[in-house]
């Protein structure tokens, strides 16, 4: 039997930043191995959620529930990084440093501070980090200095560093918008390979909606920090996307 437990649940959510909205009550319910794109215009709010799925400090109202644990029950930075993992569009790797060590970083959250330290100098786990680079194409890498890498190949070591963190949830807040079209598809491809074969569930925000069909399972858009529509991709329709998109009348 299909077990449906939700792994988020977001129950009339509202934040708002100097009086101005950013999501306004916002209630959402989030399966295990769910593909969420969010997508929506500028401003619309996408960031903002993602930032408050992955409990930073963003000051609002309403509950949040991950995986049936309020926010204080992951105030703890290693129990944190076991449920939730987050990609950024700057990737948030360490340039100076060979491939090996930002995708050991991973572990960082399991690993004492000696030993974080020590990994500096003898990598630890190197296997592990060997392992994770293979799978996304960049076993040749592992001791290259990241910033001499692409822009994809750096979104493919924080992919690598994401194996070797193992979280059940993975945000990323546009995680191909630095890249061209071609990279851009290769980059999701693996994202959401990756995602699959480790039964976690993605959230990401996409400014292509193209990309939301290929890759995902369900869209949600976002217009003015609320929700236009919820549904599983094929039944995304133009109407909505005209809706979601549609430029503001103005009274001129
Ligand atoms: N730290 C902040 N301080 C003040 N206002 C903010 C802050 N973060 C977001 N906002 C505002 O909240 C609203 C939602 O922003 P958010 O970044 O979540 O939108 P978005 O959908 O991610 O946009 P984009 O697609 O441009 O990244 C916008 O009006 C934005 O200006």
């Amino acid at each position: 039997m299909e077990t449906s437990q939700n792994i988020i649940e977001l129950n009339d959510v509202s934040v708002s930043f100097d009086g101005k909205i950013a999501l306004s009550s916002l209630s959402l319910l989030i399966k295990k191995g769910e593909r969420i794109a969010l997508i929506g215009p500028s401003g619309a709010g996408k960031s903002t959620l993602l930032n408050v799925l992955s409990l930073s400090n963003v000051s609002g109202t309403g509950n949040i529930m991950i995986d049936g644990q309020p926010p204080s029950f992951y105030r703890n930075r290693k129990v944190r990084a076991k449920k939730i993992g987050v990609i950024r569009q700057q990737f948030d790797l360490v340039n100076a440093l060979p491939v090996i060590h930002n995708v050991l970083a991973g572990k960082l959250a399991d690993w004492s501070l000696f030993r974080s330290v020590l990994s500096l100098v003898i990598p630890q786990e190197k296997i592990m980090a060997e392992q994770a680079l293979s799978r996304v194409g960049l076993g040749h890498k592992i001791l290259e200095q990241t910033g001499s890498l692409s822009g994809g190949e750096q979104q493919r070591v924080a992919f690598a560093r994401l194996l070797v963190q193992q979280p059940e949830i993975i945000l990323a807040d546009e995680p191909v918008a630095s890249l061209d079209p071609a990279r851009a598809e290769d980059v999701l491809g693996i994202l959401t390979k990756l995602v699959q074969e480790e039964n976690q569930t993605l959230i990401t925000s996409l400014h292509s909606v193209d990309y939301a069909k290929k890759y995902f399972t369900r869209v949600i858009g976002l217009r003015e920090g609320g929700m236009v529509f919820d549904l599983p991709v094929d039944q995304l329709t133009d109407r909505h996307l005209k809706e979601l998109y549609k430029l503001r009348e103005t009274s001129e």
